[in-house]
């Protein structure tokens, strides 16, 4: 028998196409208070695209990649007022400016950061007693105590909002206990106070020397308490948590930094300093890049401080590792923290 048309053949149905998850942000710049708009935008237009599916006709297809140029075009020009508004405004540009376009569906998510504490608004921090002849009272003074305490206290440190999940391990063999302890999916960003050059460059190298770039990374880190007994008072787990998470904070937002691994080493050497019951600390920080978009194409300057937009790249990234001990210490966390 030869094969014969289908009585009832394949026809297209429900269809829809556009760019799903770009990553936007955008800083304003109010003098050294910064603010910041983190959107995950995913576009979605469907209309007259039967000629695209059927016979590979892109007549009606506005590219994928302009829907994506025109969220980082739109944020631009346009700001970000709020999530909703900027919907709006996409989706009503979408099909009132292509005809074949009837439809457009703007999903977003939006990230939401909050300051990370000025420093000196709790100067008290480590030197709360925690009772019971606790050693993890703070012995090192606080406030002032960073090389770079006067670069402190601009408004440009944030942490993203949600809460980190914090981890433990307890391991005892009978006679000697080790806990090491620690957190991830901690997020931080700085607006500014971070540059990048002077680096080594060889036939490969591409990247641009930056003078004052964005920072941010989520952190994911490891402390190791020296308590190996029940003969010795066991430090306050809970108060020790809030005291550690603080100094990382701090450290972060009160480094200017040239590069991740000297924050990376920063914050951890505060801890050291500031925590007598903790004799090492790991970080892994992947370094969460942002890239000015080029939106020179459309007219428009990305460089100035009433708002420039970010491409906030997820992958690859760098990844920034390293242990800090206190002096004389071993170093027992395992390099590879997903080991642990
Ligand atoms: O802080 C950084 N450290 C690096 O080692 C590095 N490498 C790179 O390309 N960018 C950065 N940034």
């Amino acid at each position: 028998m030869t094969p014969s048309r289908p009585a009832r053949p394949a026809v297209l149905s429900q269809n829809q196409y556009g760019k799903a998850e770009n990553r936007v942000v955008r800083i304003t710049r109010d003098g050294t208070t910064h603010h910041i708009k983190d959107l995950n935008v995913s576009v979605a237009l469907s209309g007259a695209m039967d000629e695209v599916h059927y016979s590979g006709s892109n007549a009606n297809v506005l590219p994928t990649d302009t829907t994506k140029n025109t969220v980082y075009a739109f944020a631009k020009k346009h700001g970000i007022e709020s999530a909703e508004q900027f919907g709006i405004h996409l989706a009503r540009h979408f099909v009132t400016s292509q005809e074949p376009i009837r439809t457009a569906r703007v999903r977003i998510e939006e990230y939401a950061w909050e300051r990370i504490a000025d420093p000196g608004a709790d100067s008290g921090a480590d030197t709360a007693s925690t009772g019971g002849g606790s050693p993890s009272a703070d012995t090192a003074s606080t406030g002032g105590g960073s090389p770079s305490a006067d670069t402190a206290g601009g408004r440009h440190s944030f942490v993203r909002r949600g809460q980190e999940t914090r981890v433990t391990q307890i391991t005892y063999d009978g006679s000697s206990w080790e806990v090491v302890s620690g957190l991830k999916d901690l997020v931080v960003m700085n607006t500014t106070n971070s540059e990048f050059w002077g680096y080594v460059k060889d036939e490969y190298t591409t990247l641009k020397e930056a003078y004052d770039r964005v920072l941010a990374t989520e952190v994911s880190g490891r402390w190791r308490f020296n308590w190996t007994g029940d003969d010795q008072p066991m430090p306050d787990w809970e108060e020790s948590y809030r005291r550690v998470r603080e100094h990382m904070l701090r450290a972060f937002a009160e480094t200017y930094s040239l590069s991740l691994q000297q924050t990376l080493y920063q914050m951890g050497a505060r801890i050291i300093d500031h925590r007598e019951e903790i004799d090492e600390v790991r970080f892994s920080l992947p370094n969460k890049h942002h890239f000015l978009v080029d939106l020179e194409p459309f007219g428009l300057k990305n460089d100035t401080p009433e708002g420039a937009v970010y491409f906030a790249a997820d992958r690859p990234y760098g990844l920034i590792e390293a242990t800090i001990l206190r002096d004389g210490s071993e170093a027992r966390i395992p390099v590879d923290l997903t080991n642990l």
